[in-house]
């Protein structure tokens, strides 16, 4: 009942502090006699202080018996706080693991959509900063949190026992110190918000510019010449301005005000001293105790804006936490021979329509070759054939199943792609080749180094397979990442393959061969390839071409030189090509 009355954000935390509420209960027990063991020195000090004052002999025996106590509190007390920082440092890291698990599972599982709408600067932020900032407050907050709620608290009822008007005193200008902490701290929560929002955006920006400092260099531009990291640096300037402003007049009185009891203390406790009510002793322990008494409030105020900012992380956990993972993990019995299918097929970036009514056969062994003017929805179609899209309109079947209906293991088990911009993952050559597929023979590494054309980087490399590959295989060109993704994507073995613009390494002899050798060694494979060009394509089963989104014509080679005009334009011009190099390669000899 009261969990259903909370925002969405409390609710998760309760969760995950649920999760670890054996460790947390444990923290808070132990903080709470660690604070209260904090107490202890300043009451044997008053006894000291009490002892003097009465004129008391002090004996080495007394003095010595007060020294080992005051040891032994401020070890029990370092012995709490050391044992209840472990466990609040266990049960921190147990959410952080379990939480970044979830996430990274959660992404993976992501549309392809999603992910272009959710920049990886967003991303991670999320996954990076807002995990850590709640591991970061559940480590040291608990502990620090609540010492800061129950020292005071301990104290202050210590003072009312001891004496109620001096805890009174000591007390009297808290509410105004809470008052003015509430009114500076109002609407911060939104104010956080934005900075944050802020700060996510400018991340985002970051990322890119640094990205793409290299063409910035070749321009000769700098950061003023970055539009988009000119405009939210100034933004999170102005956020930072507004934030300062709305709050450094509060937060000045707010500090001042902290320490000021001390001026209450000291007239009434003189007052009651005159009037006999008091002795010194008692004054001097409750400015001891009194003087401190709301310092920690700076603390608590700190951390419920720490708070807020945790909160609006788990805000920005939620959509992410909310995405669906397939849960399908049967395995549909497909007919063979497995064709695969776009029938009436149309889908939209956003509101712009890309790709309409466009039905196209992969038909079982066969190879497609789909080439048409840049922007016309190639690598669209791509991806709506290798299920990462789904089609607003129409369908995508393989062996007359909707390809929607298969478990994620099964179609990507069912269909390889390769795409323009392969990604390598740090680790060797050999950890990237058999990333999906771990259990291959020395042949068929072999033959998919062969096909792929990668046979003389792997040769030239040191160590070879074991050689080291970099994040995104920085020290690998375009080409060598390119041919290593088609090696990778043939072990993967799949029915399917689809290659967009896989072979703009090659040379035009050298993708004929690379054709060659893929339907030689691989002839049961079903094989779509992009391409911008037409070379090898004389004998692909079908060429289509695709013109601003739709299928222009299908045929086969001979077919589309005898009445396509795009296609007999391509074939022209390459064929000039072909003859210049021709050419050139005589004139050598
Ligand atoms: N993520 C995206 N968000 C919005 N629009 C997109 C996105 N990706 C592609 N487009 C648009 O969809 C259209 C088709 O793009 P697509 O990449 O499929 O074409 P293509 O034929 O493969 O182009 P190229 O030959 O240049 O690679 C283009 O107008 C492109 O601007």
């Amino acid at each position: 009942m009261i969990i259903s009355r909370l925002s969405q954000d409390k609710q998760l935390a309760i969760t995950l502090l649920k999760s670890q509420q054996r460790y947390l209960l444990w923290t808070v027990v132990l903080t709470i006699l660690a604070a209260i063991a904090e107490l202890l020195p300043f009451l044997i000090l008053y006894k000291v202080f009490s002892a003097v004052i009465n004129y008391q002999p002090l004996t080495a025996y007394y003095l010595i018996k007060l020294a080992v106590a005051m040891a032994g509190v401020i070890l029990l007390r370092y012995i709490f706080y050391c044992i209840a920082y472990y466990l609040s440092h266990q049960a921190a890291y147990s959410i952080l693991t379990e939480l970044r698990y979830k996430l990274v599972d959660k992404l993976a599982y992501a549309s392809l959509p999603w992910l272009q709408q959710n920049p990886s600067g967003k991303l991670r932020q999320t996954v990076i900063q807002d995990v850590e900032r709640i591991e970061t407050f559940v480590a040291h907050h608990t502990v620090e949190g609540l010492a800061a709620i129950v020292c005071p608290l301990v104290s202050s009822l210590f003072l009312f026992y001891f004496d109620w008007r001096l805890g009174l005193a000591a007390l009297i200008i808290a509410p105004v110190v809470m008052l003015i902490s509430n009114w500076t701290m109002r609407g911060m929560s939104k104010d956080y918000d934005s900075y944050m929002g802020m700060a996510a955006e400018l991340d985002s920006a970051t990322v890119e510019y640094v990205r793409n400092i290299a063409v910035m260099k070749v321009f000769n531009l700098n950061v003023k010449h970055f539009e988009q990291m000119r405009s939210r640096l100034a933004n999170y300037y102005q956020t930072i301005q507004v934030i300062t402003h709305k709050v450094i007049g509060g937060w000045s009185v707010f500090t001042s005000l902290l320490s000021a009891n001390v001026l209450f203390i000291l007239p009434v406790g003189i007052v009651l001293f005159i009037y006999g009510e008091v002795k010194i002793s008692a004054i001097a322990l409750a400015i001891m105790l009194g003087a401190g008494i709301l310092r920690p409030l700076m603390k608590v105020n700190l951390l419920s804006s720490e708070l807020t900012e945790v909160l609006a992380g788990l805000r920005r956990l939620m959509p992410i936490l909310a995405l669906k993972t397939t849960n399908n993990n049967t395995t549909l019995t497909l007919v063979e021979p497995i064709s695969l299918q776009l029938s009436n097929v149309s889908f939209s970036y956003q509101q712009q329509q890309v790709i309409t009514d466009v039905s196209i056969v992969l038909k079982p062994a066969t190879v497609t070759v789909l080439v048409g003017s840049s922007g016309s929805g190639k690598s669209t179609i791509a991806q709506l054939m290798a299920g990462l899209l789904i089609p607003n309109k129409g369908q995508v079947m393989v062996a007359d199943v909707s390809l929607q209906q298969l478990s994620d293991q099964q179609r990507s088990e069912l269909i390889g792609l390769v795409t323009q911009e392969p990604f390598l993952f740090q680790g060797t050559i050999l950890d990237n080749l058999c990333f999906a597929n771990k259990d291959i023979s020395e042949q068929q590494l072999e033959t998919a180094i062969k096909v792929a054309q990668a046979e003389s980087l792997i040769n030239s490399l040191p160590d070879g397979y074991q050689t080291m590959v970099n994040e995104q295989g920085l020290k690998l060109s375009g080409g060598e990442r390119q041919r290593l993704a088609i090696a990778r994507a043939l072990l993967m073995d799949t029915q399917i393959l689809i290659l967009d613009e896989a072979t703009a390494f090659a040379d035009n002899i050298t993708q004929k061969n690379f054709y060659q050798a893929l339907r030689t060694y691989y002839p049961h494979k079903t094989i779509l390839i992009i391409a911008h060009n037409s070379y090898g394509a004389e004998s692909a089963e079908q060429i289509i071409i695709m013109d601003k989104g739709s299928v222009q014509e299908v045929g086969q080679h001979q077919q589309l030189l005898a009445r396509n005009s795009f296609y007999q334009t391509m074939w022209q011009q390459q064929q000039t090509v072909m003859d210049w190099s021709i050419v050139s390669q005589e004139g050598k000899q």
